[in-house]
């Protein structure tokens, strides 16, 4: 174990900020980015070593990593805050998945930064945190929630998703109201569910309700309940999904179907907190924390007078943006590798595996009904796969004429021919969005093929494809290529 290095004391700025990292070329790649900056940087490659300097040499912030060998960085940040409560510690995680990123709010992490990261996030990360520190911020202390213990088993590796991770670790413990946008299949009703279990309201009822699924004349009641006789058929009284989640989480899916004037009783519900069953006389108070979801554009929906916009500024406090899987496609083979497994779990079947060839013809799939559908391919060839390693001829046909073959065709020129087959192929399937559909998997060719050519040199790969480095790094990114 040892200190490695230690940049010569500026004379204006005394901001000190710690790298601890056991592996050298994060600690390296930090360095380098914080270089030019007015404050000294110290690098461990041991959080024990760091612990040892830190009476004595307090830093302003400190930069750790989450996996080490002699020491976890949650451990260890527990430890700096037991001599110090107020340095600011950032978390890098290179496996992050949703647990880390809440327990780091949970506990009093400044910041969690997902690897690989963005350098210029991560030093406006750090800048922000020495701000903080030198102008004596204060440090939010969350309640921890028995739940926090339970595995939530979300994937997400890719960073869109990472993002998603980072507001649930954000919002959890807090009872503000918050909106899940994302298309069918994303997961939204996990998120929500999600959002329950991490909040302090775990204990309590979590009660979801789907505005498009029950007909209209219904839904007043649905979820404000009725009093006997409050309409013909009212046999007898009714509680509705308000009063069930009384202390919990209602989920409110699909939002951007409620009925104008439900918007108007919701949005009175949400500011005074009482509302009245149908046909009842006695206001019933309820602590609902609401977390509504749709797939619909908002604010489109206030232009067309859909939707009232002041209920949407009352339920868009936080906005969560699931994205679709086409756009983060690296968790693609986490996904199939995880519902493969609990498919089979769940059946009492052999697990299966994939072909390397499939996972990736897979991969590049556009999957209009998102995690659902990819789910409802797992349990299918868990069924009917007939070997233990899945190869492309036992996909479903659907699968099998899916975009990518249409379009690895073998004469170049034919390709807008193949896309139009391909988009005709879509929309007779009775889908909408085929833009959205198309122009990511359009994207994604271009980028691989421009990065490919340049051996991942972005710059040049940025050159070939006639955009400048942040425009590629920004679309990288929002693909899943990183
Ligand atoms: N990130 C994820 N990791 C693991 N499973 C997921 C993930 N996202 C979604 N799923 C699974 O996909 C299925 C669909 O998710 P969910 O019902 O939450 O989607 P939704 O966006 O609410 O859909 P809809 O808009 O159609 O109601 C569920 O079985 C859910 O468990």
């Amino acid at each position: 174990m040892t200190e490695i290095t230690q940049q010569p004391a500026s004379t204006h700025d005394q901001a000190v900020v710690w790298i601890v990292d056991d592996d050298a070329s994060i600690r390296w790649v930090l360095e380098a980015a914080l270089e030019d900056k007015p404050y000294r940087v110290k690098l461990f490659d041991s959080p024990t070593l760091a612990l040892k300097h830190l009476s004595s040499a307090p830093p302003t912030v400190i930069v750790t990593d989450i996996r080490m060998p002699d020491m976890d960085g949650m451990t260890f940040m527990e430890a700096v805050h037991e001599v110090d409560a107020k340095i600011p510690v950032i978390i890098m995680t290179a496996h992050a998945d949703l647990n880390t990123a809440v327990r780091s709010y949970q506990s009093k992490a400044f910041e969690y930064l997902p690897k690989p990261f963005d350098i210029d996030e991560a030093i406006s990360l750090i800048e922000r945190a020495i701000k903080r520190q030198l102008s004596g911020g204060r440090v939010v202390k969350h309640r921890a929630t028995a739940s926090s213990k339970q595995p939530l088993n979300i994937i997400g590796g890719a960073p869109a998703m990472q993002e998603v991770f980072r507001i649930i670790g954000r919002v959890s413990q807090l009872d503000v109201t918050v909106l899940i946008n994302g298309e069918t299949g994303t997961g939204k009703e996990l998120i929500a569910q999600a959002l329950h279990e991490l909040s302090p309201r775990a204990d309590q009822p979590f009660v979801a309700l789907n505005t498009a699924a029950i007909p209209r004349e219904l839904l007043e009641s649905e979820l404000f309940g009725h009093e006997k006789g409050a309409f013909t058929g009212a046999h007898s009284q009714r509680i509705g999904r308000f009063e069930q989640a009384n202390g919990g989480t209602l989920f409110l899916d699909e939002i951007g179907d409620m009925p104008v004037d439900l918007q108007t009783r919701l949005l009175r519900v949400l500011n005074d907190g009482s509302f009245y069953r149908v046909g009842g006389r006695n206001p019933i108070h309820a602590k609902v924390r609401i977390v509504a979801a749709t797939h619909q554009n908002m604010e489109q929906l206030v232009r067309e007078g859909r939707f009232r916009e002041d209920l949407l500024y009352r339920l868009n406090i936080i906005r969560i943006k699931i994205p679709a899987l086409r756009e983060r496609a690296d968790d693609i083979p986490l996904l199939l590798k995880f519902y493969m497994s609990k498919e089979a779990k769940s059946l009492g079947l052999e697990e299966k595996h994939f072909d390397k060839d499939v996972e990736v013809f897979l991969s590049r799939l556009p999957w209009p009904g998102n995690v659902r559908q990819l789910r409802s391919l797992c349990t299918w060839l868990t069924i009917m796969a007939p070997d233990k390693l899945v190869r492309m001829e036992d996909l479903p046909l659907e699968f099998r004429q899916g975009p990518t073959q249409v379009v690895s065709g073998d004469d170049n020129e034919d390709w807008p021919i193949l896309l139009r087959q391909w988009a005709d192929q879509f929309l007779a399937s009775g889908q909408e969005g085929l833009h959205t559909q198309a122009e990511p998997m359009f994207e994604r060719v271009l980028i691989e093929a421009a990065l490919q050519a340049s051996q991942f040199h972005r710059q040049n790969a940025a050159k070939l494809l006639g955009w400048g480095r942040n425009t590629l790094t920004r679309k990288s990114q929002a693909l899943g290529l990183e």
